[in-house]
């Protein structure tokens, strides 16, 4: 590892930090450095609040020293007023003469231009070090920049013969398959505090009434998002609960649910429905979303390409019959076993190539 290298790993480590506070905001660390040895440290830390480099540059006691350090930071500094001032007129004031970057902002106010800035007012840029490792930690936001789309995730748990569910027709039917096991559903409960959005279809409602809230792990609930063409979905059914907000996609104006925390929205279900919910879901400034069920909702993420990484529980219970898995083909991250199950992840290699 290179000198540069330590201190931008330095500046990853910091940013992580930021994690859960910052969404849909990059997660940010910055360092400053005089003579090998690191004189302030910062990262964004929470949403519309001062970013990594500012707080880096004022975590240095002795100002002047600034003048013959070098700056760390995980993505290219900003050039624009947003929620805060331009960090590049902050780092040009106060004569800092190097900047070292992991990777540019993929976010097109700023990228490139951050570092023409510098370049501009003098200043010595070092840029692409731990690059992939920067744009991995802040996949989704590159995924937002770049596509002007949410992050997607899927998730399902099969049993062993290819199965996600018995078959059943309604609530009081019967219960759910039981797939996942203990650890397998905390971990679940983990991913939905990571991400904002959480969507399943309108015959998982009906059929599992699911809470689609965080219970078994430390975070906030991420909003609910479900489809109700037909205004099926019963008014008192639990993803109308107070515990969270929830979009609906509906054919109706009149949604017959008329709750503060439940926001109906209109889209034309005679076009491509899985597009024009992600278009409207990062309209409403989410920018990740878990894709928890049901077949045909996995299904037709997949076969629209429209999904960026994917979590498939096969436990060694078998079905025999029922509501067949999604079929899904990606680059395998990492597989692990947990009790009688398998979890698989995966990313799309064609949605992710540009990180
Ligand atoms: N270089 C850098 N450091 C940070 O700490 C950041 N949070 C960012 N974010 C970039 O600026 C945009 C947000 O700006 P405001 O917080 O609204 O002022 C964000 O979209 C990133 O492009 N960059």
């Amino acid at each position: 590892m290179t000198i540069d290298e330590k201190y931008i790993y330095r500046c990853l480590q910091l940013a992580r930090k930021g994690e859960a506070f910052v969404r849909p905001n990059p997660m940010v660390g910055a360092i400053i450095v005089h003579n090998d040895r690191i004189i302030g440290e910062g990262y964004h830390r929470k949403f519309g609040e001062p970013h990594a480099e500012v707080n880096a540059i004022n975590a240095v006691k002795d100002q002047l020293l600034l003048q013959e350090a070098t700056l760390y930071v995980s993505l290219e500094p900003c050039t624009h007023y947003g929620k805060t001032p331009p960090c590049t007129e902050l780092i040009i004031s106060k004569k800092i003469p190097r900047v070292v970057i992991a990777t540019m902002d993929p976010n097109p106010m700023i990228s490139g231009k951050g570092i023409q800035r510098m370049q501009n007012a003098g200043i010595e840029i070092k840029e692409g070090i731990l690059e992939k490792e920067a744009k991995e930690l802040n996949r989704a936001f590159f995924v937002n920049q770049l596509c002007q789309r949410p992050y997607i995730i899927l998730k399902w748990a099969q049993s062993n013969d290819g199965f996600i569910d018995i078959m059943r027709s309604s609530l009081a039917e019967k219960t759910p398959a039981k797939i996942s096991n203990e650890i397998t559903e905390t971990i679940v409960h983990k991913i939905r505090t990571q991400v904002q959005g959480i969507m399943v279809g309108t015959h998982t409602v009906i059929k599992d009434n699911p809470r689609l809230t965080v219970r078994k792990w430390f975070g906030e609930n991420p909003i609910r998002i479900v489809i109700d063409r037909k205004c099926i979905i019963p008014s008192d059914a639990n993803i109308f609960n107070n515990e969270a907000k929830t979009l609906v996609f509906t054919e109706y104006p009149d949604y017959h649910v008329k709750k503060e925390n439940v926001k109906p929205i209109v889209i034309d279900f005679s076009k491509n429905t899985t597009e024009q919910i992600m278009k409207h879901v990062y309209e409403e400034n989410i920018g990740s979303v878990l894709i928890e069920g049901g077949s045909r909702m996995l299904t037709s993420f997949i076969s629209d390409n429209l999904w960026d990484e994917a979590y498939i529980e096969i436990s060694s219970k078998e079905l025999k019959n029922g509501i067949k898995a999604p079929r899904i083909d990606g680059d395998k991250i990492q597989i692990k076993q947990y009790l009688d199950s398998f979890q698989i992840h995966l990313k799309n290699k064609i949605s992710r190539n540009f990180l």
